[in-house]
């Protein structure tokens, strides 16, 4: 049976790591006789340029006929000037949000081959092995109201509102619970209870939820704390669930603790499972187009959508292997890159990768 995928490549290096990334599903589809079928869409800045919106109607209607959306990244200087409401990250987070992708699955696993390459010592991070469910269509990044207004003494004032519900702390809670579940056993809950509103009701229904799961050890953290107890010792955390911008900002902290944010992938998913994968990193600018962009994040949220949307395990699994090998083989972008090891360039890591899958 034929499954259909979305690709968006977006803008920045997100054309350039989605080249990497399709030709190792295309090896991967002929070699699991998956009968995945392509469709491509424009997101973010690409789209303003050919449309005039960041997220165009068509855009919207393939992402909910197909059965899965693989995408680079949005957004870069050309579009920091427009106006607010047709920025490119507007694109994204109305993709997100027009589908309904509110748990955002943000694994950060340290492959021991670049143990090296982390921010911190190799005894703090050997094994690493977190997952950060963020919340993905809530929070301060949806409140309303917004905006930025004139007050009366003719000074401007920006306002953002942070507030979650029951049914939206529910079900995130409930992604994160399940996961932790079949993990390590621990769930570690992100918040700001002791000043935010919004997070004491986070904290008190996440709380209520633990007794449906005995088997999970529930603690709760401040999220100053966690950012700390990240760099820290990140080993004490199994799953972390938090809120929209907490887990933003968790999950580009604990990127480092992997190498690179080049490493980090993504899942965004619905209540059925349906999702889009993406890398955690945005367009990287400064190094567009210049092929030192780290495929690798991508290429795994590929992985992901293997085995989350398209119930190919053995897929994804010949695809992370993939990774480890070329890793092994001591292929390594710049971000990743240590000393002794093989530099190379995006479309380099790709091949070494093809060549891991093929030979
Ligand atoms: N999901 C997304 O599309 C997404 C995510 C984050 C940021 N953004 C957007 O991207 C643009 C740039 O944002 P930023 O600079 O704050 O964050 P960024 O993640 O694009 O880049 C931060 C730093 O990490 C490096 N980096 C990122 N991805 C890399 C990769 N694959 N390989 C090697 N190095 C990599 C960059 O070179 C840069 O030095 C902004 O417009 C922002 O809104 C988009
Ligand atoms: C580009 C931006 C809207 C996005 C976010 O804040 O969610 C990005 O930083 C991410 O982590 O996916
Ligand atoms: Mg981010």
């Amino acid at each position: 049976m034929s499954k259909k995928v979305l690709l968006i490549a977006g803008d920045g290096i997100g054309p350039e790591i989605s080249v990497e990334a399709k030709r190792v599903l295309d090896i991967i589809n002929q070699q699991f006789d998956l009968g995945i079928e392509y469709d491509e869409a424009l997101l973010g800045g690409a789209a303003i340029d050919a449309t005039g919106v960041p997220l165009p109607d068509e855009t919207l209607a393939k992402a909910k006929a197909c059965d899965a959306i693989l995408f680079g990244a949005i957004g870069g200087p050309k579009w920091d000037n427009i106006d607010r409401d047709i920025r490119p990250e507007k694109g994204l987070l109305g993709l997100r949000s027009g589908l309904e992708l509110f748990g955002n699955l943000r694994p950060a696993i340290l492959y021991p081959q670049l143990a090296d390459a982390s921010s911190l010592k190799p005894e703090v991070v050997s094994g690493l092995d977190i997952l950060i469910v963020r919340e993905l269509t809530g929070g301060i990044y949806f409140g309303e109201p917004r905006g930025i207004r004139t007050l009366e003494n003719g000074e401007r004032e920006g306002y953002n509102t942070y507030k979650y519900n029951e049914t939206e702390i529910r079900r995130i809670a409930k992604v994160a619970f399940e996961a932790a579940k079949k993990r390590g056993g621990k769930l570690c809950s992100v918040d700001k209870a002791n000043v935010l509103e919004a997070t004491v009701l986070w904290r008190e229904i996440v709380q209520d939820m633990a007794k449906d799961y005995p088997e999970v050890e529930l603690s709760h953290m401040y999220v100053d704390n966690a950012a700390m107890q990240l760099v820290r010792a990140p080993k004490q955390f199994d799953v972390i669930v938090t809120g929209n911008l907490f887990g933003d900002i968790l999950s580009d902290a604990a990127a480092m603790l992997t190498g690179s944010i080049g490493m980090l992938p993504s899942a965004s998913l619905d209540k059925n499972g349906r999702g889009m994968y993406e890398p955690c990193h945005g367009s990287a600018p400064d190094i567009a187009g210049q092929g030192k962009a780290n495929p690798l994040a991508m290429v795994l949220s590929a992985a992901m959508m293997l085995r989350y949307s398209l119930n190919a395990t053995a897929a994804a699994d010949a695809i992370e292997v993939a990774v480890g090998k070329v890793l092994d083989q001591g292929y390594r972008t710049p971000d990743i890159h240590t000393e002794g090891m093989k530099l190379v360039s995006t479309s380099e890591m790709g091949d070494a990768l093809v060549a891991a899958l093929t030979e």
